[in-house]
């Protein structure tokens, strides 16, 4: 008796249990994105039907069997860089239909796709920096990668560490690090003239300018050499293959069990890359600032440590690892991609590699270079201008609205997440005329800044507001420095093996690598 009493009493349980399942797979699958749906349909804005828990998801999956690829977009001979209907086929689908902004659904997330600079100077003119939230569906997804590092964190937490890390990047700590940048680009330059000796002439050259962006980032951000930074760097490449190569359910309610071994992969690569970086900050701390440049970024987010110690705020070891990794991942792919993205187009436009050494000639002569003469080459900025704006890095920015904001009659509700389409304003007629896919550094002679864009937010290669890139300058000196180091020894052409498939895995690469020829002066 009491036996069955016991077993009615579990199997009660179990129901109860299931009905509990059921109930929170419905709630957050279907009722809360359907309530969420109508409350931003109410509030103005447009968008595809989303269909949860999978929003629009297999709307945008269908591009990966038809354009995906982009190797629409040419050969050695042939290239097209009007790009973004070939990386984004659904968002100039929607467009069509939606206009420039518009709601779409990733899972059960509402995203709010901006390509209109008008609106998006609206909706962020009354946000501070620190009152913009970032996806909190990408911290989760992005976790492995950035943890909570500074280009994830919010709020007064967001404050306090870039109070602590812009000093890093003032000009006399810029000055420090020029010398470092030309020593590994020479080191690469040797080996490219021992490579050019022999028969074949043909470089990857994408590979040897990740490796030697690399070996900058490892110096001059935290005092170390490429062989004690290359394990973390090899890593975080790895890690994020498994993260974005694959389609992946981003906001899909229970979606990390739908790619298992890759998160697993991701989750095994995070342990092992922040043990790494756990044994560099012990041997650092153990150095103090013996032999290191005092204001390299780890020296000043262990020194801003020791302060904050005392007011008992210091960053954990957790924290102080996950802005280590953040930075050795930004500081080494986005300005090897520029420089990767420029010498493809130095390379199919051979008038502007003669202008840009006549100007290295000019400027720089023979004079070791340095902080301000790096400065003093004009044209080369606007050619920098230019392929960021063709060829962005990083092709979107991201926010999250972390409260209701009114645009003209749109209420954009708290909690949209905002996708800001970064490449569809760089690639827009409506903003730069006719020739908008056409390589014209000239553009930005008379307007250094915006090259003639119609409009101020319509270019926003290194971001915008507050949050703006942290290390921009950085980026333009350590890119003038490595340019200037490559052209001042080899010409460059493309090689026939080259093929032009532009590809998003977090940021915008040549999918084949960049195999180019290179010929010794
Ligand atoms: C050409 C090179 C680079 C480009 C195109 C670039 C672009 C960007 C963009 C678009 C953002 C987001 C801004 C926003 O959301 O509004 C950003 C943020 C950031 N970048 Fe860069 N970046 C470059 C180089 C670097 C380097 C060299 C480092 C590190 C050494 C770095 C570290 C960061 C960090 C930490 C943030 C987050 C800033 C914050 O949220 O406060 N970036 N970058």
């Amino acid at each position: 008796m009491a036996l069955l009493l016991l077993s009615s009493v579990v199997n009660l349980a179990l129901m109860v249990f299931l009905l509990f399942v059921f109930l929170r797979v419905l709630i957050s699958c279907w009722i809360l994105p359907v309530l969420a749906y109508h409350k931003i349909k109410k509030s103005g804005l447009r968008g595809p039907t989303p269909n949860f828990p999978f929003g629009n998801i297999s709307e945008m999956m269908k591009k990966k069997k038809t354009k995906s690829d982009s190797s629409s977009l040419g050969s050695s001979s042939t290239i097209s860089h009007d790009i973004h209907s070939a990386l984004f086929p659904y968002f100039a689908r929607w467009q069509q239909s939606y206009g420039k902004v518009f709601i779409y659904w990733l899972g059960t997330e509402p995203f709010l796709r901006i390509a209109d600079p008008e609106f998006l100077k609206k909706l962020s003119s009354g946000v501070i920096g620190k009152s913009w939230g970032k996806p909190n569906v990408f911290k989760y997804d992005r976790k492995p990668m950035f943890g909570d590092g500074l280009v994830m964190v919010e709020g007064d937490e967001w404050v306090r560490l870039r109070h602590v890390i812009t000093p890093a990047f003032s000009s006399s700590n810029l000055k420090a690090m020029a010398s470092l940048m030309v020593e590994s680009t020479s080191k690469m330059l040797d080996k490219w003239s021992s490579l050019t000796n022999s028969e074949n002439r043909e470089i990857d050259v994408e590979r040897e300018i990740i490796a030697t962006a690399g070996e900058i980032i490892a110096k001059t951000s935290f005092g170390i050499s490429y062989e004690n930074g290359r394990e973390v760097l090899k890593k975080l490449t790895d890690m994020q293959v498994a993260l974005f190569k694959y389609n992946r359910y981003v906001g899909v309610p229970f979606s990390s069990f739908m790619n298992p071994m890759q998160n697993l992969e991701a989750i095994k690569l995070g342990k092992e890359i922040d043990s790494l970086l756990q044994s560099i900050i012990t041997a650092r701390k153990k150095a103090g600032s013996n032999g290191h440049p005092s204001k390299d970024l780890l020296g000043l987010l262990l020194e801003a440590n020791d302060v904050d110690d005392r007011k008992g705020k210091r960053l954990t070891e957790r924290e102080l690892i996950d802005q280590c990794k953040t930075f050795f991942f930004g500081g080494q792919e986005t300005t090897a991609l520029a420089l990767s993205w420029t010498l493809m187009l130095l390379a199919i436009n051979p008038e502007w590699q003669n202008q840009l050494r006549e100007e290295i000639r000019e400027v720089i002569g023979d004079k070791d270079i340095d902080f301000q003469l790096l400065a003093g080459l004009k044209k080369m900025g606007w050619v920098m201008n230019e392929v960021l704006r063709l060829y962005s890095p990083a092709p979107n920015a991201q926010r999250q609205a972390r409260q209701d904001i009114k645009v003209d009659d749109v209420v954009v509700p708290k909690g949209t997440n905002l996708w800001i389409d970064v490449v569809a304003m760089h690639h827009d007629p409506a903003l730069w005329g006719d020739d908008v896919n056409e390589f014209k550094p000239e553009r930005f002679r008379d307007d250094p800044l915006y090259g003639g864009c119609k409009h101020k937010m319509g270019f926003l290669p290194f971001g915008f507001g507050g949050r703006m890139c942290v290390a921009r300058n950085l980026a333009m000196m350590e890119y003038k420095a490595v340019l200037t180091k490559i052209l001042s020894r080899f010409s460059v052409k493309l090689s026939p093996n080259y093929h032009h498939a532009p590809s998003i895995v977090l940021s915008l690469r040549p999918t084949h690598g960049l195999p180019l020829i290179v010929e010794p002066l």
